[in-house]
């Protein structure tokens, strides 16, 4: 049945591929009330997407022949659907309302998770209101989160995204190896009133590690000799007793039915739980949580992470279009597009079914983006008259100020969205330099040139504003559209073994650079002797 529905899409796809969007509003007088909706307080717009009417219809047959309602169930329901883990995903679990019980592989969890966010609350309010203090008695005023990867990316943006333009409270950021990025996180910090979380699933992360220890010799150097240490670092983790040996006097835990990149609801979120305050926290869990309800009760035609999944499976399977881009119109959401490369690219990023059959057809596309509207001015070139056809996602923000500079952030998505839409014919281009005084032999030059061939899609989501509310859902949004995308494709979105090999070959590299002998390639071998040799 899914492969009936696989070749209808394909089929529907091919030949409307010429179909010009712009022109689908007169065929199908439905189609922006179709193609729009409110989810969790967003205001969502796939009505600029490149499917036809039956196109849209072919990728609802294929959402229903994949069988999203009953995997969506699945996940709730706490069943392994990590099936290469043996693991139920259960993030929905930790920004649940405490009325809400879910089970994991069977097991209740939402006792523990609400005795856990307790303990998260009564410990962040305490470092907040300085009832919790630093070795030498005082209280603190800075968090160094040290982690990488879905230890870092999330609360980078939810940081980022809340913090107040000048805060009481500061949270720095370390996550590369390189000690440029630790000592720009220290720098100005009084190591007194610093409290180090480290964060890490499973705390054997190279780079995790290297930085704690770092600044554990830090805080030792510059801490009064005899000064208890320990109690100025915290562990966020799901081995706790590897936290515990490392010397954290206090470990929050999570479970392995969380993923890396899906944590930022737990306790791996404790810097912005103290930076913000726990209200903020809860109001981004809340958020959410009103995505995963939307998520759970809208039907397939007017659910948002549903739509979204399926507009990209019809631009990547449909259509051959393997990239897409991100572009924030808000400053403070800058880091969203790095954080949606790991979501997306790590989850999706696999060339194999659940059982581990090849698949057949094209998976995720890259992801990249910048924030708008600064990516108008680089690689927006390539969006509007490049080859290759680049759907963008506009995130669109009615109010960033208080100013009305906002205005010219939407007014620049709202144009963009149109101009990849409507595009400029070649005459019109040539009329439009005729009308500035070009001479006609440079109007006809250069009209080729001034030409854009439109007819590129996009979504765009609006928020009213960077709230911990509409944060919490436009990650949900993402998270679950992700999901959606890998039962689509068949795929486990929930490990990430390609991170693997890299690692194992970087410690035979080491092993070379420290002279022993590897099985290395001469290209290898060249560039080592180059940096050590
Ligand atoms: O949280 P940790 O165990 O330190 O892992 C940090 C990150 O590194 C791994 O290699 C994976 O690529 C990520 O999925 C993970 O989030």
């Amino acid at each position: 049945m899914a492969d009936n529905a696989w070749a209808q899409l394909q089929a529907v796809a091919e030949r409307d591929k010429d179909a010009l969007i712009a022109e689908q509003f007169t065929f199908d007088p439905q189609r922006l009330e179709r193609l729009t909706l409110t989810a969790a307080g967003l205001y969502i717009d796939l009505s600029k997407q490149s499917w036809t009417q039956q196109g849209l219809a072919a990728a609802l047959e294929l959402a229903r022949a994949r069988k999203v309602e009953a995997c969506r169930e699945a996940l709730f329901a706490g069943q392994a659907v990590n099936t290469t883990e043996g693991r139920a995903v259960l993030h929905p679990a930790l920004r649940a309302s405490p009325q809400k019980q879910f089970s994991a592989l069977g097991e209740p969890i939402s006792e523990g998770v609400m005795a856990q966010r307790e303990a998260l609350k009564a410990f962040a309010t305490g470092v907040r209101n300085g009832t919790i203090t630093g070795a030498t008695g005082k209280p603190f005023n800075a968090v160094v989160h040290i982690g990488i990867g879905g230890s870092d990316l999330g609360p980078r943006v939810v940081w980022e995204g809340l913090r107040p333009r000048q805060p009481e409270f500061l949270v720095r950021f370390v996550a590369n190896i390189d000690p440029a990025d630790r000592q720009e996180a220290l720098a100005g910090l009084d190591p007194e009133t610093t409290l180090v979380i480290i964060v890490s699933k499973t705390f054997t992360t190279l780079e995790t590690l290297a930085n704690a220890e770092a600044v554990r010799e830090w805080l030792a150097r510059e801490l009064p000799a005899g000064a208890d240490i320990a109690r100025q670092i915290v562990g966020v983790t799901a081995r706790p007793q590897k936290a515990e040996a490392f010397g954290c006097s206090r470990t929050f835990s999570f479970c392995d039915w969380v993923g890396g990149r899906f944590s930022l609801w737990s306790p791996v979120s404790l810097s912005c739980a103290i930076g913000l305050g726990w209200e903020v926290f809860e109001q981004l869990l809340a958020g959410a949580e009103a995505m995963d309800e939307h998520f759970v009760e809208a039907p397939l035609e007017k659910n948002a992470p549903v739509l979204m999944a399926l507009a990209q499976i019809y631009n990547v399977d449909g259509l051959g279009r393997t990239a897409r881009s991100v572009a924030p119109y808000a400053y403070v959401l800058r880091r969203f597009p790095a954080y949606l490369q790991q979501l997306e690219m790590e989850s999706n990023g696999k060339r194999v079914t659940r059982t581990g059959q090849p698949i057949e057809r094209m998976t995720c596309p890259v992801v990249f983006g910048e924030v708008g509207s600064n990516g108008q001015h680089a690689f927006f070139q390539q969006l509007h008259q490049g080859p290759h056809v680049v759907p963008t996602e506009f995130i669109i923000v009615r109010q960033t100020h208080d100013d009305g500079a906002e205005q010219q952030l939407w007014a620049n998505a709202l144009a963009q969205s149109r101009a990849l839409m409507v595009g400029q014919s070649e005459e019109a281009a040539r009329d439009e330099m005729l009308a500035a005084g070009y001479n006609e032999a440079d109007a006809v030059r250069l009209a080729p040139h001034k030409t854009f061939p439109g007819n590129r899609p996009s979504t765009a989501i609006v928020l009213d504003r960077v709230t911990p509310h509409t944060l919490g859902a436009l990650i949900a949004l993402f998270e679950h559209k992700t999901f959606v995308e890998g039962v689509l494709w068949d795929i486990n979105s929930f490990d990430q073994w390609g991170v693997e090999l890299g690692k194992s070959v970087a410690r035979s590299v080491m092993s070379a650079a420290s002279g022993q002998k590897e099985d290395l390639d001469p290209s290898t071998e060249a560039l080592l002797d180059h940096l050590v040799r």
